[in-house]
């Protein structure tokens, strides 16, 4: 989760980079390993899945009649002849022959990885890899143990390495081994008869999870204030430093800013994971600014790592490889080297320097941080782990070294922008100011209202409730002919999955006491009228009263029990923010306007819900709701009761749920985002007596008098990047103005 620590990217600084970035990416090709540190990494190799990997293809390779599946698999026992038809031409016939030894015929794992995984030996084994489903078909015609004659011997070493590479192959990434696809098209023409050879000995489940405790993955990742503070600090001298370099003249201010102060700075160097007080979403204006931050040290090249042996820091995306692509949740990074200086690849690369260090996080399973940017401006967008890597022939038809790397729950900018849910978290709550004045019941007659909706233009739903509210929710579209997605209303919310449903009993059953509002607030958080007061308005969770609680307070302690009261409508406000919700009488300041009803899913199931389809928009996370707030934040008041050990496993469950109100959902669905200063609702956590077994509800309530007809709003508490198609609330404190994103 993306913490809100302060901000420490400060105003742009206005002046050019002296190498293109595609040129720095090139350089970093000879210059990749930052030698100014010494110290090394805890983390040791870990060749476990490699060795078994040659154990299995020894066993293969070396067992005479071993015979290679189409799909690339080592199946039973190899043909004692491999008829071969190199180029259409004519049988070659060789002999079986037992290999003599284990080295003769497997290389080495380094062999494998720096040495066979050339363009030559990828070439050969592509060759082999077409041969296989050439050997497999021929083999259900003929009988096994050199029943063909083959004309010519093709060596042990090639076979065996081949099958290697394609036992690689097939167990990596099964479903785009294809050996018909690696018939040449164009014979002699190398991007057409390579084919992938994915690398095995990627870090085993153990590793990955040893690793995840070591950098604290488990959990999402919070900002260390004053780190935050000290590196804001740091950033502010480097940026006087490179403004006082700019007005002497110096070529590359940046650079030299980096390399004269860093030291003074106490920059962050060598580190694996996050760096200290550097949030995720942080935004640099140059390579500079990402060194001098711990970010990315190697400020001209793309990777940084510390030799070929110890796992890499970072990369730096600038989009300017041509074989990189990036696909926003997957990266599929391309290695370094073998480019010339005007960025086109003229030579094979190899699994050294940056490469090397690159297979090492492979290997280990490190997080790599990963910034992306075009041009100058780079944004540390999280901890990306690599999944695969692989040696495939590039566009200019080269052998290059490429990577994939995925973003880590919870440590990437791309893993919240995945789950683009309404977030609110204790980072998020809102202190409200209520104004005070005349406080009126809802149901006050000198409140303004609307002409009933059957008298007014528009109208396309007389009720979207179906009957299941108090009052009927009318829709009306005065814009166009934009109707309604089908929704399937609930009043409330509604366990939605098994898991979820496993995850409500459990927090059931780690409360099982029935509470009194009253009792455990002091007072209730409403007056007379049912209004928050103004003493309550910044608890951060309000409690109400079950139905066995009796008395005239505790009668008048259930607000949010009661359901809407407020004569509600839903309005299309254009394309823009298309549908959204108002109010057909005005509202008191206080007043309690809806629930956030939907289908309760965990978390797990909500990262996985289909974004492209827009599933993600109508989440919302109940993430920390439980946990409180920060104390500058809430009033003290009442806190929700969660047990005092955050380890306790009820928090936990209780904390992984979202409700997602796509399909299923009532009112709040419709309401939208406006930025501070220009919204009227805000949410609280307020404990209730659920029907589904959860203990507390999402609810809104007006932060200020809101007039007849006035849309209603809350904060989403979304950050820049979450506004992709920008906001258009339209106020002046607009997090991200859809009018400047057109410029
Ligand atoms: C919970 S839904 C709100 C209802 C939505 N407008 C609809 O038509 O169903 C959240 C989505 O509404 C849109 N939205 C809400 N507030 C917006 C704003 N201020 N600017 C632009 N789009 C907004 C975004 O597409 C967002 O993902």
């Amino acid at each position: 989760m993306v913490s809100k620590a302060p901000e420490h990217e400060l105003a742009s600084l206005d002046y050019e980079q002296g190498r293109s970035a595609k040129r720095a990416r090139v350089d970093g090709g000879e210059n990749q390993e930052n030698t100014d540190h010494l110290n090394r990494l805890p983390l040791q190799p870990c060749n476990m899945r490699k060795a078994e990997l040659l154990e299995a293809t020894a066993v293969a390779c070396a067992s005479p009649g071993s015979v290679l599946q189409s799909d690339g698999q080592a199946k039973g026992e190899l043909p004692a002849a491999v008829q071969q038809n190199e180029d259409g031409s004519g049988q070659q016939t060789r002999s079986c022959e037992q290999p003599a030894a284990l080295s003769d015929v497997v290389p080495t794992a380094s062999k494998v990885d720096s040495e066979s995984g050339t363009g030559t030996e990828l070439r050969a084994a592509a060759r082999v890899l077409q041969e296989a489903s050439a050997v497999q078909a021929q083999q259900q015609l003929m009988p096994p143990a050199c029943a063909a004659p083959l004309d010519t011997a093709i060596p042990r070493m090639e076979v065996s390495a081949a099958a290697s590479t394609l036992q690689n192959l097939s167990a990596a990434h099964p479903e785009e081994h294809n050996p018909n696809a690696a018939r040449p098209s164009q014979p002699g023409h190398i991007a057409s008869r390579a084919q992938p050879a994915y690398e095995e000995g990627g870090a085993t489940p153990e590793t990955i999870a040893a690793v995840n405790e070591m950098y604290h993955l488990n959990t999402p990742y919070e900002v260390d204030a004053e780190a935050a503070a000290a590196g804001a600090e740091r950033l502010r001298k480097y940026r006087q430093h490179v403004e006082k370099l700019k007005k002497e003249g110096r070529a590359k201010p940046d650079m030299i800013a980096f390399s004269q102060r860093k030291v003074e700075l106490g920059t962050p160097l060598e580190t694996i994971g996050h760096v200290p007080g550097v949030r995720v979403g942080a935004k640099f204006q140059n390579k500079g600014e990402l060194a001098i931050m711990g970010v990315h040290c190697n400020i001209t090249g793309g990777i940084y790592c510390k030799g070929k042996d110890n796992p890499a820091y970072s990369i730096v995306l600038s989009g300017n490889y041509s074989d990189d692509h990036d696909a926003g949740e997957i990266i599929d990074y391309t290695g370094q080297g073998g480019q010339d200086k005007d960025g086109r690849q003229i030579k094979d690369q190899e699994w050294t320097m940056g490469n090397a260090a690159l297979k090492r996080s492979f290997e280990l399973g490190t997080p790599v941080r990963v910034a992306r940017g075009v041009n100058l401006k780079k944004t540390y967008d999280g901890l990306y782990r690599i999944t695969k890597c692989w040696k495939e022939a590039g566009k200019d038809d080269y052998i290059i070294c490429r990577f994939r790397l995925v973003p880590i729950p919870g440590h990437s900018l791309l893993s919240e922008r995945v789950t683009n849910r309404v977030r609110h978290s204790r980072r998020d709550f809102t202190r409200v100011q209520l104004q005070g004045g005349q406080r009126l019941p809802v149901s006050s007659t000198n409140l303004h209202r609307l002409p009933p909706p059957t008298e007014r233009e528009g109208l396309i739903c007389e009720d979207i409730s179906g009957g299941l509210e108090k009052v009927k929710i009318p829709a009306f579209n005065n814009v166009d002919d934009t109707p309604l997605d089908p929704l399937e209303y609930t009043r409330e919310s509604v366990i939605g999955t098994p898991a979820a449903q496993q995850r409500a009993e459990l927090a059931k059953a780690a409360y099982t006491h029935v509470f009194c509002g009253r009792a455990k607030m002091g007072i209730t958080a409403y007056d007379d009228q049912g209004l928050v007061t103004r003493k309550s308005v910044n608890y951060p969770c309000y409690a109400e009263c079950p139905a066995s609680c009796t008395g005239r307070q505790c009668t008048r302690n259930r607000v949010v029990t009661q359901g809407i009261v407020l004569p509600l409508e839903v309005v299309y406000t254009g394309p823009a923010r298309k549908w959204g919700l108002t109010c057909a009488q005005d509202i008191p300041e206080g007043a309690f306007i809806c629930e956030y009803a939907g289908r309760i899913i965990t978390d797990e199931e909500a990262d996985v819900l289909d974004t492209a389809a827009d599933h993600d928009k109508y989440l919302y996370d109940m993430s920390d709701f439980v946990r409180g707030v920060a104390p500058e934040k809430a009033d003290s008041g009442f806190r929700p009761p969660v047990p005092a050990d955050p380890t306790d496993p009820a928090l936990a469950i209780e904390t992984c749920l979202t409700i997602d109100a796509r399909a299923v959902g009532n009112v709040a669905r419709f309401m939208n985002h406006a930025c501070t200063g220009s919204n009227n609702v805000f949410p609280r956590p307020v404990l209730v007596e659920g029907s589904t077994g959860l203990w507390y509800k999402v609810a809104f309530f007006a932060s200020k008098f809101i007039p007849v007809g006035t849309e209603l709003t809350y904060d989403y508490h979304w950050n820049e990047d979450q506004w992709k198609q920008g906001c258009h609330c339209g106020s002046h404190g607009c997090i991200k103005p859809a009018a400047l994103m057109a410029q």
